[in-house]
């Protein structure tokens, strides 16, 4: 069993959506998921989690929303080192949008690793111009990160 924070960042609540459902599925599978509400570095790391799965969407020009650039901007500054920190991004975007696509959550990811946290597996893209509901994709997207959330997680 494992801890887990999911930090989401939404405009119009589609990632929100997303996130919700991957909370679902992970307190069935028996871990111990909550959506955070944290909005500084300092809150998000004493939820003393084992793993982040951050789920975000796009906005402006390849932006984080407001309900995640807080906390961004806190991890950014503060720069707390994360060696031990296990972390997945589910990043819904557009393709339309070119360049910028699922620039937030590439953005997310970025800094996470420059934090020295360990990623389970490559950044999931969902693409709004391919999934009307992206919670789907995630879910099939989710076991093989827990996979490796546990094989990580076991070795010593
Ligand atoms: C004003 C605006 C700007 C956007 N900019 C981008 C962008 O730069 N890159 C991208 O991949 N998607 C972009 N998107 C698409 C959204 O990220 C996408 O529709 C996402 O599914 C919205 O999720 P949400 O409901 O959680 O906000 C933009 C959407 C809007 C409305």
């Amino acid at each position: 069993m494992a801890k887990i924070s999911l930090v989401v960042g939404s405009v119009y609540g589609g990632a929100e959506a997303v996130a919700q459902q991957l909370q679902s599925a992970l307190d069935q599978a028996g871990h111990q998921a909550s959506i955070s509400d944290a909005q500084t570095a300092t809150s998000l790391v004493s939820e003393a989690a084992d793993a982040w799965l951050v789920v975000t969407s796009t906005t402006g020009s390849g932006d984080l929303p407001d309900t995640i650039l807080p906390l961004f901007l806190s991890l950014q500054s503060e720069f707390p080192m994360l060696p031990d920190l296990k972390y997945g991004v589910v990043a819904l975007g557009d393709s339309s949008y070119g360049d910028t696509f699922c620039g937030g959550g590439r953005q997310f990811g970025q800094l996470l690793e420059e934090l020295g946290a360990k990623e389970l597996c490559p950044l999931l893209t969902i693409d709004a111009c391919e999934h009307f509901d992206g919670a789907p994709v995630a879910l099939e997207w989710l076991p093989n990160w827990l996979t490796q959330l546990q094989q990580q997680t076991t070795k010593v």
